[in-house]
């Protein structure tokens, strides 16, 4: 189970459903590290997916590698703390749905794959994980999968 949260964690990185997080206003006057200037009241929106892929900050940002959650980035949660990763975003106006959202994704993908064995259509052609532009982050090209029963096929008869 501890695997299966990392990989939800580095797919929510990757490819957070919500990659712009919406309209802020920036409550007083700052400067960013990069020398931008930032006057109070400046409408600004949040982009989490070029966060999340930050190679200054994620090591080899682009590999999907759900074992950084168990060294290099051990401590960075969906808390809204860690500002390297905000799929629910961060302060008063983060998601209030996260809890529910993890519960939810850890126990459906954690029966699915229990009940399940996924295989791509082709052993010789990998998944097209190419997104389009979209407010939720859509991918490119709809995912084929082939599924099979991992369990006896009486347990799957009404
Ligand atoms: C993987 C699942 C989910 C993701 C990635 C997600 C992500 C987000 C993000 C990025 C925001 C904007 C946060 C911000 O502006 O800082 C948001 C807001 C919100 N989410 Fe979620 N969410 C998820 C699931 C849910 C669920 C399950 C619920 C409810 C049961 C929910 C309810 C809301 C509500 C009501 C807001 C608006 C909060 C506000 O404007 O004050 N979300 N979500």
């Amino acid at each position: 189970m501890v695997y299966l949260q990392a990989i939800v964690k580095e797919t929510l990185c990757l490819y957070p459903p919500e990659p712009v997080i919406s309209l802020r206003a920036a409550s007083e006057d700052c400067t960013l590290s990069t020398g931008y200037r930032i006057p109070s009241g400046t409408r600004l929106m949040v982009n989490a997916w070029k966060i999340q892929r930050n190679e200054r900050v994620w090591p080899e940002p682009r590999d999907f590698q759900p074992e950084r959650f168990f060294t290099t980035n051990k401590d960075t949660d969906f808390q809204g703390q860690t500002f390297e990763l905000i799929p629910f975003g961060s302060g008063r106006r983060s998601c209030p749905g996260v809890s529910l959202a993890l519960k939810m994704l850890h126990f459906i993908l954690g029966s699915f794959l229990h009940s399940f064995k996924v295989a791509k259509l082709s052993e010789l052609e990998d998944v097209d994980m190419t997104e389009s532009p979209g407010l939720t982050n859509p991918k490119a090209t709809p995912l084929e999968v082939l599924i099979t029963p991992r369990l006896d096929s009486n347990l799957f008869e009404i």
